[in-house]
């Protein structure tokens, strides 16, 4: 038996992600399936692989090194969301409300890898809605997260103040990799489509050539968004239930800015911020003393974030 030597491989960039099987796009844009060799190989949307032809498909032979892995996990499984990213696109809109759990767990994932988040605030046109959805995120603002408006397809005919704000966006995603997370109904369908006007025929073109196999549908997709193919848009579903499991609950408040400033300051150094004496997190809850007080809501989602990720896995 010939063992297949590494030179022979070709490089190419995961695009797009279906079961264990994925789309790999070559540095001249071609793309094609590949299949992973064996069970280690397993790429993720974002990964840079060398790769082997086999007739008109692929083999994944090696996955390069990561930057950074974004995944969820939850008691029963890990999701890999994609690779190598440079940051991450929040996308929640004045409605339908958005929730700050899902937020504020979608933030400490991307603090845990050292992706930069960003949140945008999709809906502007609608002025009430979005008044309150503001105000909400206010702590988030305060906490240094850049909060985006946008209005990305606005009801009303009446000019909405978007065109800078649009701008303003495509400069945040110039030369990047973002993902794009966010619940139903934000807008993440309409983003993709402004960004990306052949989105619909290249999810096409993939659900075609899956057809053509036995594959599952593809679950998170790369779009380039100009034609160097240097400023991508990931697109991912499953930012419903977004487990934590992975983070050790003693470094959590590492991972949430507001609590992080005043976590140094606590007596002990391995305290909680749950009971302790001398705790500097309790202390700037809500006191209305501080620009820098913790909101009681963040504090609320610390304590039970604790209390999930501090039980035992059930198996
Ligand atoms: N008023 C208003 N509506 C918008 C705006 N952007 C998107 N919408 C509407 O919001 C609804 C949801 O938008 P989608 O782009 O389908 O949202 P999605 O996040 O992809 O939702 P799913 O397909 O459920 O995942 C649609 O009816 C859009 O027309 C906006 O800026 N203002
Ligand atoms: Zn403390």
């Amino acid at each position: 038996m010939t063992t297949v030597s590494s030179a022979g491989t070709l490089p190419g960039l995961v695009v797009a992600g279906f079961g264990r099987h994925c789309l790999v796009e070559t540095p001249d844009g071609q793309r094609l399936i590949c299949h992973p060799r064996g069970k280690k190989s397993q790429a993720v949307v974002g990964d840079r692989v060398q790769w082997l032809p086999s007739q008109d498909e692929g083999t994944v032979e090696k996955v390069e090194p990561r930057s950074n892995l974004f995944y969820r996990q939850d008691e029963m499984r890990t999701k890999s969301f994609a690779a190598n990213l440079d940051q991450v696109l929040i996308l929640i809109a004045a409605e339908p409300e958005f929730s700050e759990s899902q937020l504020t767990r979608a933030l400490i994932a991307a603090e845990a890898e050292r992706i930069t988040p960003i949140i945008a605030l999709n809906k502007s046109d609608l002025a009430e809605p979005f008044g309150r959805a503001w105000a909400k995120l206010a702590p988030y603002r305060a906490m240094g997260y850049q909060v985006l408006p946008l209005a990305i397809k606005p009801k009303t005919d009446a000019p909405v103040a978007n065109d800078t704000q649009y701008q303003q966006l495509l400069a945040l995603l110039q030369a990047k990799k973002t993902l794009v997370l966010g619940p139903s109904g934000a807008g993440k369908s309409s983003l993709t489509n402004l960004l990306v006007p052949n989105a619909q025929v290249l999810t096409a073109e993939i659900s075609q050539a899956l057809n053509s196999g036995k594959h599952t549908t593809t679950s998170t997709t790369l779009y380039w968004i100009d034609a160097e193919r240097a400023s991508a848009l990931i697109d991912s579903p499953g930012f419903q239930e977004f487990g934590l499991h992975h983070i050790d609950p003693m470094h959590l408040a590492n991972y949430m800015p507001d609590l992080k400033v005043h976590a140094q300051d606590c007596k002990f150094y391995n305290c909680t911020h749950l009971h302790e004496p001398g705790c500097s997190v309790i202390s700037q809850v809500k006191t209305g003393a501080s620009p820098h007080e913790i909101s009681a809501s963040r504090y609320r989602l610390y304590s039970e974030l604790f209390a999930e990720l501090s039980q035992p896995a059930r198996y």
